[in-house]
């Protein structure tokens, strides 16, 4: 393992979550077995890859996450596909992440977990705790948090605590009661562990479709990206594959400290104090893996591309009105940050594109109403007319 700030190394150790020097990000830098082939794999989902999975897991915590379907675009572009990551147990990708992280936490013995989150990392993080008979605490923005994920929380019976602040103050809140109680696991992405789960979503594309040329991302926290990213790199290793993806990270406007910097050309990103967007998964203002994501965006020959609100509207419409798919309003800054990138020329339309739909629309009712609807109140013994009217458009 090796901390991207000070550049200790240390054996691979499942003890460790950050630096035991400088309290930076670890990276687990695996070296994968050399006669590694997807043909002898047996299983489906995030265990399938177990042997490319750092780490010793005792106890497996499961609710069969992964598989997720990679959907080819049937009326946006025959080049584009969607890797549905709404389809996992609790509706997003962290799942994939949050199998391994509280395997790792019972292996570990840990009877306690918490998380700070927007909504997803919370819902992920209370259903396997409750699936591994442990307590789960979660930290929320109070008041900002889309209406399916708290609802979810609620439901898996997670204690919740609620912050005035942004997901920022709650995440600093995690990270300083990891350091100074040391009986809670944290379970968001800071933990290197996590990420180790979340890296299977590369392993799913590369076996269904071989390397595409770009992969797209909405970027919030900053683990996502760079677990996908590591992914590739460990299948070059193994020799399965022999080049990666541009990673493309997308972000809001109102919550671009990330794609700013990488815009700029700068090494680090300026925090967002008041981080806003629509796209309440990806409000975050100080990013805890920024320098994972940009590592990853750089090495990658990526970039980033930002996106407005009314643009991330527009995207979740089409693909749901174009693919039949639905996505929450993150997610569909992928498809926003795509079509930004054709116009800009960053992307060509012939180049074979994944974007990752992180999480299903469910989550957030409010951004679905959103959408103009066609809803007239009729009387039911006179309903002709409006359908006539309808299918011959004379209908006002
Ligand atoms: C639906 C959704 N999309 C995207 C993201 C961003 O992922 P990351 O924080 O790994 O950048 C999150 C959470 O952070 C999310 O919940
Ligand atoms: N969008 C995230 C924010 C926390 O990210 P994490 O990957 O560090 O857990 C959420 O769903 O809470």
């Amino acid at each position: 393992m090796k901390c991207l700030s000070c550049g200790y190394e240390t054996e691979i150790d499942q003890n460790q979550i950050l630096c035991p020097r400088c309290g930076g990000l670890l990276e687990i830098l695996v070296e994968p077995p050399k006669d590694f082939s997807f043909n002898k794999l047996r299983g489906r989902g995030v265990w399938r890859y177990k042997e490319l999975i750092a780490g010793k897991y005792k106890n497996i915590v499961s609710i069969n996450e992964g598989n997720t379907p990679l959907i080819r675009s049937s009326n946006i572009n025959d080049n584009l596909y969607f890797k549905f990551e709404g389809l996992n147990p609790t509706g997003s990708f962290k799942d994939r992440g949050m199998t391994v992280a509280v395997s790792s936490a019972v292996s570990l013995n840990y009877k306690t977990v918490i998380a700070a989150s927007t909504g997803n990392t919370a819902a992920s993080a209370a259903a396997y705790a409750a699936r591994a008979g442990i307590k789960s605490f979660i930290v929320l923005p109070k008041g900002k948090v889309a209406l399916g994920k708290l609802a979810q929380s609620i439901l898996y019976g997670s204690v919740i605590l609620e912050v005035d602040g942004s997901f920022d103050v709650a995440m600093d809140a995690v990270m300083r009661l990891y350091k100074d109680l040391k009986v809670v696991y944290p379970l968001n992405s800071f933990n290197p562990w996590r990420l180790e789960g979340q890296k299977t979503i590369a392993f799913e594309i590369a076996e269904e479709l071989g390397v595409p040329d770009n992969v797209i991302i909405p970027v919030g926290n900053a683990g996502n990206i760079y677990a996908i990213w590591k992914g590739f790199n460990e299948l070059v290793k193994t020799g399965v594959i022999n080049t990666i993806p541009r990673m493309i990270g997308i972000q809001a406007e109102g919550a671009s400290p990330i794609a700013t910097a990488i815009i700029k050309g700068k090494d680090s990103p300026d925090f967002v104090e008041n981080p806003d967007t629509v796209a309440t998964a990806i409000r975050i203002g100080k990013p805890v893996n920024w320098q994972k994501a940009m590592k990853a965006i750089r090495e990658s020959n990526g970039t980033a591309i930002v996106v407005s609100d009314s643009e991330i509207l527009d995207a979740q419409k089409t693909l749901a009105r174009k693919e039949g798919i639905g996505a929450e309003p993150a997610s569909a800054a992928a498809l926003a940050g795509y079509i930004k990138a054709i116009n800009e020329k960053v992307v060509d339309k012939d180049e074979k594109t994944v974007l990752i739909l992180t999480g299903h629309s469910l989550k957030d009712p409010d951004s679905m109403t959103k959408a103009e609807a066609k809803r007239i109140l009729v009387n039911p013994l006179h309903m002709e007319k409006i359908i006539l009217g309808e299918i011959n458009g004379s209908n006002s």
